[in-house]
């Protein structure tokens, strides 16, 4: 269904705020595309696992990617994620690629690529979701609405875990260890580190349900239809 959305809508946060279902179902509502940037930062860390490359040395990690064929698709109802042709959509969630992401996606060169080729998917699209860290603040500066989705710590290692199955207080304890420790790597990073982009609206979902954050956003970007931006 096209509600009569055209443009870019840019969604960041960190981990568990919601960021990819609720991309997806503002995508299927608008009748938009939608791409998800962080499964393509997983997708090169996986080149980076396989080619047997330390995550933490730059230079190996840029030479992996630079010769990676790295693929995700556009649309909200499939998952698409490839590296040189191999589906990686499933092993892109393991705890192994989630313990080395945030290394590789600080690479500068890294981050240039996948960035080129984020904005060449985007400018096929007349209408479009994006989530990630930096969409607002460096792929598209320029895009229509900018959203960053906060949530308090605590609710967001819940979610986690439940999406993951985890339920003894030592599992939950280390998610919401990682959680921390992600925030801080992609908060801390010289190159595009996680903040929200200052014409950003922050919505914070902590006690808001799912379909709440996704009717809030849908608002949003409605709202900018006929507004001449
Ligand atoms: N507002 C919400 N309230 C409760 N659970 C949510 C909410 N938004 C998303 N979730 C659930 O939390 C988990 C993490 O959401 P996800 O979209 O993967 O977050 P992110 O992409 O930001 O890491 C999923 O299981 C999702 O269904
Ligand atoms: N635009 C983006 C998207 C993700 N990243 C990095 C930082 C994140 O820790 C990893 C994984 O992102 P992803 O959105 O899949 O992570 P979560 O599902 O929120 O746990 O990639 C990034 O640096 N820039």
């Amino acid at each position: 269904m096209s509600a009569g959305f055209t443009g870019q809508v840019a969604l960041d946060g960190p981990s568990g705020t919601g960021k990819s279902s609720v991309a997806r179902a503002v995508a299927s509502r608008l009748g938009a595309a939608y791409l998800d940037t962080g499964a393509m930062y997983r997708a090169a860390t996986v080149a980076v696992l396989d080619a047997g490359v330390d995550p933490e040395d730059a230079e190996a990690v840029a030479a992996v990617v630079a010769a990676a064929r790295i693929e995700v698709g556009t649309a909200a109802d499939t998952e698409l994620v490839e590296v040189d042709g191999v589906d990686v959509a499933v092993r892109i969630r393991g705890a192994e690629v989630t313990r080395a992401v945030s290394a590789v996606s600080a690479v500068p060169s890294v981050r240039r690529r996948l960035v080129d080729q984020q904005r060449a998917l985007v400018s096929a699209a007349d209408a479009v979701v994006v989530e990630g860290r930096d969409i607002g603040t460096v792929v598209l500066p320029d895009a229509t609405l900018k959203v960053y989705l906060t949530a308090a710590p605590e609710a967001r290692a819940q979610r986690r875990a439940a999406q993951l199955g985890l339920t003894t207080p030592q599992e939950i304890a280390e998610l919401a260890a990682d959680l921390r420790r992600r925030d801080e790597y992609d908060s801390s990073r010289a190159d595009s580190p996680l903040r929200p982009a200052e014409d950003a609206v922050v919505v914070d979902s902590t006690h808001l349900d799912r379909e709440g954050v996704v009717d809030r956003v849908v608002e949003l970007a409605l709202s900018t239809v006929g507004a001449g931006t």
